[in-house]
């Protein structure tokens, strides 16, 4: 009979089970492993969707799939069940055909959430983005002090992109110099977002640049390597994960400095010596004047300010990098593009307001370079926070989150002819026709163009990020001539899961022009 005595006797793969009982650690992990597999065996609002799935049946091969070659899998899915649902990557995800993109556009946000499927799919609780679900106090300010100010803006941007070249680029002046473009413009991009995010005090600070750009580069390599590990195991995988350390390190890194900042600021708000500037606050600020409740803890405010440089300046500095890619791909196009920067400058008698928006060309070449190099194959990611009947019968439960293949989709639109031809000024003759001058803009939306969103929850920085693109792409073109290395051609993107990458190692070289800047 088994007593207690035999039983401490008992090992387990070696070891002696008594001692480990004692420890309440063992505990601890003991009641994480049940609670996690009972979890498990609740079944997820995408598990209970009954859809075909793509690939294997065992979640781990299939995510590891989905992981290294998504756009065959996301491929195989659209080709055969591109009017219907089907599952990818296990059951993590439940596309949704995009006939449904009109229907789910404007749904209220407490019936499905944009920001919820976004965050969720960046990981939240690991990559600390979750903090944009607890409010959408950074959308409100973005869509109603930055946007609307997007004209006085440009001369704080130019200043900005100015010394940033100035630190970046001092020796150019030597000949030909071999850049990696991306962690270049990541770093110039970066620069003039902090200065619209946080103001003159910090924007120059080392230690927040550092924090800036090391959270984001931490957040990505975490999301990518957690998103290979399903739910219930992803806790304990964030564990051993040094990029997921150095999230937290970052994040914290950024408060030491966001967080005085905002207390001097509230200090000489209270004693009414707090210098304005008048033409432009920074979002920072912003946000702290509407900020109520928790919102306005100053650790909420430094966070969601910190979070927001991962949803400008990656996207904003991977889009810059593919149109300087392709400019060096297909270099034909740069004395068009050069001439129409110069000719627009002389008109306007400098970057003003509107000289952005007579950029036509570049707008249309930066558009088409995100058709053929997006940043991601899937998007348009709802969840849903209720069930949902769609027009079809097709019913959605609670807990569900959907995607849509933007990506192959988009190769769809009749209004391009030849999908596979880069045709930079593609966009450019198309606003040329009767009542379409102000469609097909880098920036604009449409049910076939769904790489910043469509509808009430569309990217609210999408403005700003064509303009930064614009004055950062208009200062080269005007200044430097700029090539692929010899004998090199343009570098291959880097691709996981649905996300697609410029490649950090890719090089470009550039060269002051003759009479630049003179
Ligand atoms: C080329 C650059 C960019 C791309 C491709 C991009 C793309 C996107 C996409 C796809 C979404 C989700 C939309 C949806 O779910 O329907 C989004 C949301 C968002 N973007 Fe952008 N974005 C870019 C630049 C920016 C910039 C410069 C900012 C900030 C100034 C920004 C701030 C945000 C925020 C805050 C959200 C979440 C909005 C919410 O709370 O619902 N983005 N972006």
């Amino acid at each position: 009979m088994a007593s207690w005595e035999n039983y401490q006797k008992v090992r387990l793969y070696g070891l002696e089970i008594e001692p480990l009982l004692q420890n309440q650690y063992t505990w601890v992990l003991l009641v994480l492993v049940v609670l996690s597999l009972s979890l498990r065996q609740s079944k997820s609002g995408n598990e209970t969707i009954d859809a075909p799935i793509i690939g294997s049946r065992q979640s781990w091969i299939a995510r590891w799939r989905f992981f290294s070659d998504a756009e065959r899998v996301i491929d195989e899915g659209y080709s055969k069940f591109k009017t219907g649902m089907f599952k990818l990557s296990g059951q993590d995800m439940v596309i949704l055909p995009t006939k449904f993109v009109d229907e789910l556009r404007n749904v209220p946000e407490n019936e499905i959430s944009s920001i919820k499927a976004n965050t969720d799919n960046f990981q939240g609780v690991y990559s600390a983005t979750s903090i944009l679900t607890e409010s959408n106090l950074h959308s409100v300010v973005l869509q109603t002090k930055l946007t609307p100010k997007l004209g006085p803006l440009i001369p704080i941007i130019r200043d900005e992109l100015e010394y940033a070249m100035t630190q970046e680029m001092l020796d150019f002046d030597k000949g030909w110099k071999s850049v990696e473009a991306f962690g270049l413009l990541i770093r110039l991009v970066s620069r003039v977002s902090s200065r619209l995010f946080v103001g003159d005090d910090l924007c120059r600070s080392m230690t927040w640049l550092n924090a800036s750009r090391g959270y984001t580069e931490n957040a990505f390599k975490s999301i990518i390597l957690l998103r290979i590990f399903p739910q219930w195991a992803k806790l304990y995988a964030a564990q051993f994960i040094p990029y997921v350390w150095l999230v937290r390190y970052h994040l914290y890194k950024a408060k030491t400095v966001l967080e005085p900042l905002i207390a001097k600021r509230r200090r000489e708000q209270a004693a009414g010596t707090l210098v304005r500037d008048e033409k432009f606050d920074n979002l920072l600020q912003f946000m702290d004047n509407a900020a109520s409740g928790m919102d306005a803890r100053p650790e909420k405010l430094a966070g969601r300010t910190l979070i927001l440089t991962l949803a400008s300046s990656h996207t904003t500095s991977m889009a810059a990098c593919q149109a300087l890619f392709q400019m060096c791909e297909h270099p034909e196009y740069i004395p068009e593009l050069r001439e129409e920067v110069e000719m627009v400058i002389e008109e306007d008698r400098g970057w003003r307001k509107t000289t952005l928006t007579k950029l036509r060309k570049l707008d249309s070449f930066v558009k088409e370079s995100q058709r053929v190099h997006p940043p991601s194959l899937l998007g348009f990611k709802r969840a849903f926070l209720k069930q949902r009947t769609l027009s079809d019968g097709t019913v959605i439960p609670q807990g569900a989150h959907t995607l849509m293949a933007i990506q192959p989709h988009q190769q769809e639109d009749p209004s391009i002819p030849d999908p596979e031809v880069f045709d930079g000024l593609r966009y450019y003759r198309m606003r040329q026709q009767e009542g379409h001058a102000n469609k097909h803009q880098f920036a604009t939306t449409d049910p076939y163009t769904l790489h910043f969103g469509h509808g009430k929850y569309s990217c609210p920085g999408r403005f700003l990020a064509s303009n930064v693109i614009k004055l950062i792409l208009g200062r080269l073109l005007l200044d430097f001539d700029f090539r692929f290395p010899y004998n090199q051609g343009r570098p291959e993107d880097v691709r996981a899961h649905e996300y697609i990458f410029p490649n950090p190692l890719g090089k470009v070289e550039l060269q002051l022009r003759k009479g630049a800047g003179e």
